[in-house]
């Protein structure tokens, strides 16, 4: 997918919402799990049920791969789920030296060898470019660079000053211009960070973030659009357990429908606020 056919969805649907499959067999509604295929069952009727208020849908892959071949398989039934014209992202920063690279990137990419047709997955960019470009080789595919995360730990590194009083997380970023254009490259930004906004978006002000961390990690979704927003959007703002764990009862996709629609409903608010 384009970032112009990503803007286009962006404006038809009033949102910029990515919903999270972070699928936890443990977390399922006790009705589902008397089915053969439980979590396959639950993601089908979580896509069913919010597709209409989103434009992306992000598989973490550690859900799946802590479920060795069974959650690979589960992973490959959902991915086959989802509207053609929503855009999917693999959760899996991956990252590693060059031709182990090239395998993730065939790994998610490469439909015919691995099953896997995603858009976009995570990547980290401690490894360099030879780490990333890999990923790059493959066209229409986009890479999504974790630039600055959402969780405490992001304080250990990600904000060390370097010479020049620039912090890890900025000079990530420009260093990525390099690799790649806003066509092909986005950047995860925690939407725990969004007093950082204003920066990235000095920095990177054409590519789309990723921002995980609203709903159960309490970022704020005004903060985001207030100070991340550009002519295009540019943003993918994700919430999974605020979504799909919004109730464990027999209800389960109702209310992540409420949840989802809820959230597309303040978007289209910003959207008209900033894009106009
Ligand atoms: O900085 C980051 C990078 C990735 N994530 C991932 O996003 C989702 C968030 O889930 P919630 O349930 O909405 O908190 C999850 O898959 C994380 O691994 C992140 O949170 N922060």
């Amino acid at each position: 997918m384009t970032k112009q056919q990503l803007f286009e969805n962006i404006l038809k649907k009033r949102s910029f919402l990515c919903v999270g499959l972070d699928t936890d067999i443990t977390k399922l509604p006790k009705h589902l799990l008397k089915l053969d295929n439980p979590v396959v069952e639950f993601n089908k009727q979580i896509i069913e049920a919010t597709a209409e208020y989103c434009v992306s849908f992000k598989p973490n892959t550690a859900f799946y791969e802590s479920r060795g071949v069974k959650g690979w398989q589960d992973l490959e039934q959902t991915m086959e789920l989802i509207p053609s014209d929503i855009f999917t992202i693999a959760d899996a920063k991956r990252g590693d030296i060059g031709n182990t690279s090239e395998m993730y990137a065939r790994a998610f990419f490469n439909k015919k060898e691995s099953g896997f047709d995603f858009d976009s997955v995570t990547v980290a960019p401690y490894m360099g470019v030879d780490s990333v470009s890999p990923f790059l080789g493959f066209e229409d595919k986009w890479v999504i660079l974790l630039a600055l995360t959402s969780n405490n730990g992001s304080k250990d590194f990600q904000f060390s000053l370097l010479d020049g009083d620039e912090r890890l997380y900025e000079k990530v970023i420009k260093q990525a211009h390099t690799w790649a254009n806003a066509d092909r490259l986005m950047f995860v930004v925690g939407a725990t960070r969004a007093s950082e906004l204003e920066i990235i978006r000095k920095l990177a002000p054409d590519n789309f973030l990723l921002v995980p961390g609203v709903g159960a990690q309490g970022g704020s979704l005004q903060e985001v659009a207030q100070f991340g927003m550009n002519a295009t959007c540019g943003l993918l703002v994700n919430s999974s357990r605020g979504i799909i764990y919004a109730s464990n009862g027999e209800d389960f996709a109702e209310k992540a429908r409420s949840e989802a629609k809820k959230l597309r409903d303040e978007m289209d608010v910003l959207l008209d606020k900033y894009l106009g």
